[in-house]
């Protein structure tokens, strides 16, 4: 019997802004969720926040997408929105795109991260979730784990898993995926990957026996729903240890605070900050971007656990630099690259601003028409 563990994810409404949950909208997901470990449907079941972020941590039998643990979820998050609405929370059912549940939640707003496995003799995993950022801001640190020797001894070390890994990278803006092995295929892989807004990496996999390692929550509401409501605030599940990168090789790759998109208005590149479950919530210039760390054993699909991954102090220096990042990259204020890319900007009302100035720009010249983009599908010789 295979376990699937099931995070998925959704902002139903904060307290005093885009800032934390209120603990009664925990409390009425918590119904929902209790019911349905009594009812069969899953096995197990946590639920935490990070920042304005609900975050429903299930196990269960079913597989991926299936249709009872998503209603379940739905459920929750209806029931939740519907606490923070009587509350008068911020942003009340902000994720929940659709009026009415239909099949499974791809599609519908919440952020799902899915993973079917047979169970080892143990089964430590190591969920991660973030606010104020999206997907991709996972690219550079899962590249650090299943790939690079000087972040992973494992690859060099561990026969099992000196052959590399299978990453599947999912292009948003085409819909469509490939899988590139490392480490023969590394350099490829870095000519997507480092465009996160628009290649994902949304699985990785063991090359000598397939075993499925790692997935992320690929969710772009914006571009579900194609305009600006909130960033994806993304989900990740690795499998850790025997073979695969041990806990201290996955955490190893968080000990630079990386600048990812997000932040203030979904607008700004700022430091990844990982920190205790205590701190998940968004204060400065709403953020800096959190990241919170659990780990668990999961048993017979019981949730053993959690452990708060990042409550060390061996990450105080790394808060400390996301702390000397802030002030420095702040001090730009609205300009880039603080401030992200015009193609990025299209998802913020920062258009809406734009195109009052329309009609007063004059034409001057032929001469700065742009060519058409790289990455376009278009050739250039038509
Ligand atoms: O990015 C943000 C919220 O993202 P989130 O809900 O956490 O995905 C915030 O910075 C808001 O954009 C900002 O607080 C302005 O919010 P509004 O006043 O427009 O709701």
């Amino acid at each position: 019997m295979k376990t699937t563990l099931s995070v998925i994810k959704a902002d139903i409404g904060s307290l005093a802004g885009h800032h934390v949950v209120h603990p009664d909208t925990i409390a009425a997901a918590n119904k929902v969720l209790a019911e349905a470990k009594r009812n069969n449907i899953i096995s197990d079941y946590y639920i935490t926040f990070v920042g304005d972020d609900l975050q429903l941590i299930m196990t269960h039998e079913r597989g991926e997408l299936d249709t009872k643990v998503h209603e379940t979820a739905w459920n929750a998050f209806k029931e939740a929105a519907k606490v923070a609405k009587e509350l008068g929370l911020y942003a009340a059912g902000q994720d929940l795109l659709s009026d009415s549940f239909s099949g499974n939640l791809r599609g519908m707003g919440p952020g799902i991260a899915e993973i079917e496995f047979e169970e080892r003799p143990a089964e430590p995993v190591v969920i991660f979730m973030a606010d104020k950022t999206e997907p991709g801001a996972y690219n550079l640190p899962l590249y650090k784990i299943f790939a690079d020797p000087f972040n992973t001894a494992g690859l060099v070390i561990d026969p099992t898993m000196h052959e590399g890994y299978k990453f599947e990278v999912l292009d948003v803006r085409e819909g469509e995926s490939i899988i590139l092995n490392t480490p023969e295929e590394s350099y490829d892989l870095l000519a997507l990957i480092g465009t996160p807004s628009r290649y994902i990496i949304r699985r990785v996999y063991r090359k000598a026996d397939n075993l499925q390692a790692s997935v992320v929550s690929v969710e772009r509401l914006n571009l579900i729903a194609g305009k600006y409501v909130g960033k994806d605030d993304p989900v990740m599940i690795i499998r850790a240890q025997h073979g695969l990168p041990a806990l201290g090789e996955i955490l190893e790759a968080f000990t630079v605070p990386y600048l990812v998109p997000g932040w203030m208005r979904g607008s700004h590149y700022g430091p990844l900050m990982p920190v205790p479950q205590k701190d998940a919530r968004a204060t400065r210039f709403d953020g800096p971007p959190r990241l919170v760390g659990l780990g668990f054993n999961i048993k017979n699909r019981r949730l053993v656990g959690p452990t708060d991954l990042f409550d060390d102090p061996a990450f105080d220096e790394v808060r400390r630099t996301a702390q000397i990042i802030t002030d420095y990259i702040r001090k730009h204020g609205p300009f880039m690259p603080h401030r992200l890319e015009p193609e990025e900007m299209e998802y913020t009302t920062l258009p809406l601003v734009i195109e009052k100035l329309r009609n007063r720009f004059k034409k001057e010249t032929d001469m700065y028409k742009t060519k058409p983009s790289m990455y376009s599908h278009e050739s250039s010789q038509e």
